[in-house]
Formats: structure tokens, C-alpha cells, sequence
């Protein structure tokens, strides 16, 4: 691992109506950690994901990647940048219905320009590093829960991203499957030098980082280095 700074929020503020969703959050990621967020129902987790990633913008303060400031780019250099930079792991739905696995897992380098047959070989590779190479012909809906989250790990890996967003991503399992999940998840991160910033609730999937930072009322309250 790294000691370069790669993401940071500074200070951010965002309001939904009258909640503070976040009031002063600040966080930094380092090249290739693993960053666990934790902290109580409804304390801005989620929104602070979403602004680091570039998905919702803050209404003040700033999200800095590699030198680049998120918040003053434009939305097409933002989607150019979260594709091309940005892996993403969600509870649910993330994977195309109509597609096999496999396809799901080619989707997104077919959309930066790679060609069918490379994009499948490469997809197949990925699939079997996950151990879920006999789903691939199947479409998400006829494998099981945790096959369809190791599916949605090698789609958000395929693209080599520098790092990778989860949100809640064993949520929906039982507590074997998920830490099956997230033993590949990370042991695959980590081979391909992604740094994962990790939204759960589950000190079990926590363990699996190298810093827990706990959000409280809109702002990073406590940080642990705890491997
Ligand atoms: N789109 C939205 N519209 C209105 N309020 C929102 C919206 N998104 C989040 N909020 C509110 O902002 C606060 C922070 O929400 P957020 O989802 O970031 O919390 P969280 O810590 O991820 O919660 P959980 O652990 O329950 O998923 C909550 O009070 C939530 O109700």
C-alpha cells in the first residue's frame, strides 16, 4: 500500500430539505486502502459515498481525486471519470437482467470502446478469479444472491479501476455468503491496487479494512487504523 493521497473530501455540506445530511465531512483515501464507513442509520454514509464518488455533488466544500477537483468539472468530465477511474458495488440491482453474466461483466468495456470477443475473455477471466465461471452463461436472476454480488465484483474490477465504491454489499446476504463475498471482493482489490470505500453495518465486513471511519450527524467523527 501507498502513502499517496489519492481521494479526499474536504469539508463537504449537503441539506435535503431541513437535514443536514452532511455538515463538515472530510475524509482521505489513500492509493490501494481499504476504508470502511460505519456509524448509526441515517448519518450521511451513503451521501458521503455518493459525493466522493461523483455521483451527488455537495453544496460546499470540495471532493479532490488524483490532483482533480470533482466538484468543478462538468457532468460529462464527471461521467468520463467515474467510468473510466470508478468501479462500483451496490446492495442490489446493479446487474443488467436481460444479460447473461458474463455480458454484465463485459458491459462496461465494451462501453469504453473494447471489442466483443476481448471484452468476453476478459469478463470469463474475471468471473473465474470470483469463482462464479459456471453462472456466466446464466442470466443474474437464475444464479443465487451471493454468485449475483461476486458477478457485480468482477463487473465493477473488469476496468482495472484505482478505486472501487460499496455500498452496503453483502447487505442483502446471509453472514457466510457475505463474508464469501468479501474476502473475493478485497482479495481482488487488493491484487489490482484499488483502494474501497465501503459503506456497512456489519463489524464483520469492517474487519476486512484497514481504516473504519465512523460518520456521525454529517461528519467523520472517529477514525481507527486498525490493520
Ligand atoms: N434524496 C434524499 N432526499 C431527502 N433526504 C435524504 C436523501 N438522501 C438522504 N437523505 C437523508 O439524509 C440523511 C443521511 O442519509 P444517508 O443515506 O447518507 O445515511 P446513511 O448513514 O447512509 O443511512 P443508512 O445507514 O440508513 O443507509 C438521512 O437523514 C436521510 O434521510
Amino acid at each position: 500500500m501507498t502513502e499517496q493521497t489519492l481521494l479526499t473530501a474536504e469539508n463537504l455540506h449537503l441539506t435535503f430539505g431541513e437535514t443536514k445530511a452532511l455538515d463538515g465531512a472530510s475524509l482521505h483515501v489513500r492509493a490501494g486502502e481499504v476504508v470502511a464507513l460505519m456509524g448509526p442509520s441515517g448519518s450521511g454514509k451513503s451521501t458521503l459515498l455518493h459525493c466522493l464518488a461523483g455521483i451527488m455533488a455537495p453544496e460546499s466544500g470540495r471532493v479532490v481525486y488524483d490532483g482533480r477537483d470533482l466538484t468543478a468539472m462538468s457532468d460529462t468530465e464527471r461521467s468520463t471519470l467515474r467510468r473510466g477511474e470508478f468501479g462500483f458495488v451496490f446492495q442490489f440491482g446493479q446487474l443488467v437482467p436481460e444479460l447473461t453474466c458474463r455480458e454484465n461483466v463485459a458491459l462496461p468495456l465494451r462501453l469504453s470502446g473494447v471489442g466483443r470477443r476481448e471484452a468476453h475473455r476478459t469478463a470469463t477471466s474475471w468471473l473465474e478469479r470470483l469463482d462464479v465461471a459456471d453462472v456466466a452463461d446464466k442470466r443474474p436472476g437464475q444464479a443465487s444472491g451471493g454468485q449475483g454480488q461476486r458477478v457485480a465484483v468482477a463487473r465493477a474490477l473488469v476496468t482495472q479501476p484505482r478505486v472501487v465504491f460499496a455500498d452496503e454489499p453483502t447487505g442483502a446476504l446471509d453472514s457466510l455468503n457475505g463474508e464469501l463475498v468479501m474476502k473475493m471482493f478485497i482479495a481482488a482489490a487488493r491484487e489490482t491496487g484499488a483502494a474501497v470505500v465501503l459503506v456497512t453495518h456489519e463489524p464483520r465486513v469492517a474487519a476486512y479494512s484497514n481504516r473504519e471511519a465512523v460518520v456521525r450527524d454529517g461528519r467523520v467523527r472517529e477514525q481507527e487504523f486498525a490493520r
